[in-house]
């Protein structure tokens, strides 16, 4: 699945460790499901998550396995080695990562995300031969440690304007109430950690999410 397939399963995009989710990970991403996530991210990493590879690459192995029986694809978060272990459908990585251009020829077809922050580096990340790309933050965001300055939708009409065709979820502070804007901006899906996973009910917060978006 290349650029073009990839787009449908950008519409709903569940991110989620441990450490963003209040009750168990597996029922979490389960409920996600059933209210109809695309695509999953694995993002163990900051406050509160596991330490071990260990541990890691188990709990990995255990939502891949819920994510198999849902057709739903599975991403693994920076950590290209890990994806390669587990057979993940993909790897996302940032301007700090392994860079995507390095990876391309190792992982073989796999989907491969990059996060971008302008135009440039979108156009860096379609030449480096990225699937998709996350553009955010959006709007402000209490998952993500080191997040830069949100910047609303203006990055995602710039890459639009500027031509630059590949696919792309907008992240960073997405609720059911602003998820309209991004998807208007020209993002093909939106991509959320805490709206779904800090949800009391999961499956309802990704139906809710789901019916924005589908419009
Ligand atoms: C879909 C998506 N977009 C952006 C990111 C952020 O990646 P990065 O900037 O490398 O930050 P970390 O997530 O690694 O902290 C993402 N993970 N997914
Ligand atoms: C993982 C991540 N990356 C971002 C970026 O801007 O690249 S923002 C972010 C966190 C998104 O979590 P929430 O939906 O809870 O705001
Ligand atoms: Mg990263």
């Amino acid at each position: 699945m290349k650029r073009e397939g990839i787009k449908k399963h950008l519409a709903l995009y569940f991110i989620a460790g441990s450490q963003d989710c209040p009750k168990n990970i597996e029922e979490i991403l389960i409920e996600a499901i059933e209210g109809g996530i695309t695509l999953f991210q694995f993002r163990e990493k900051g406050k509160g998550s596991l330490h071990t590879s260990d541990e890691i690459e188990q709990l990995a192995v255990r939502l891949l396995q819920i994510c198999r029986t849902s057709n739903i694809p599975f991403i693994v978060n920076d950590d290209v080695e890990l994806a390669l272990k587990i057979g993940a459908d993909g790897i996302h990585v940032g301007q700090d990562d392994a860079k995507a251009g390095d990876i391309i020829t190792r992982i073989n077809g796999m989907i491969l995300g990059v996060s971008v922050h302008s135009a440039e580096e979108a156009k860096r990340a379609l030449a480096d031969g990225a699937d998709y790309i996350g553009v955010g933050p959006v709007f402000p965001t209490s998952s993500k440690e080191d997040a830069k300055e949100a910047r609303g939708t203006a990055v995602i009409e710039e890459i639009k304007q500027a031509g630059i065709d590949i696919p792309m979820v907008g992240i960073g502070g997405i609720t059911a109430e602003n998820a309209k804007s991004v998807v208007m901006a020209g993002a093909d899906g939106v991509s959320v950690i805490s709206s779904i996973s800090r949800s009391e009910h999961p499956a309802a917060a990704a139906r809710a999410l789901k019916k924005v978006i589908n419009g």
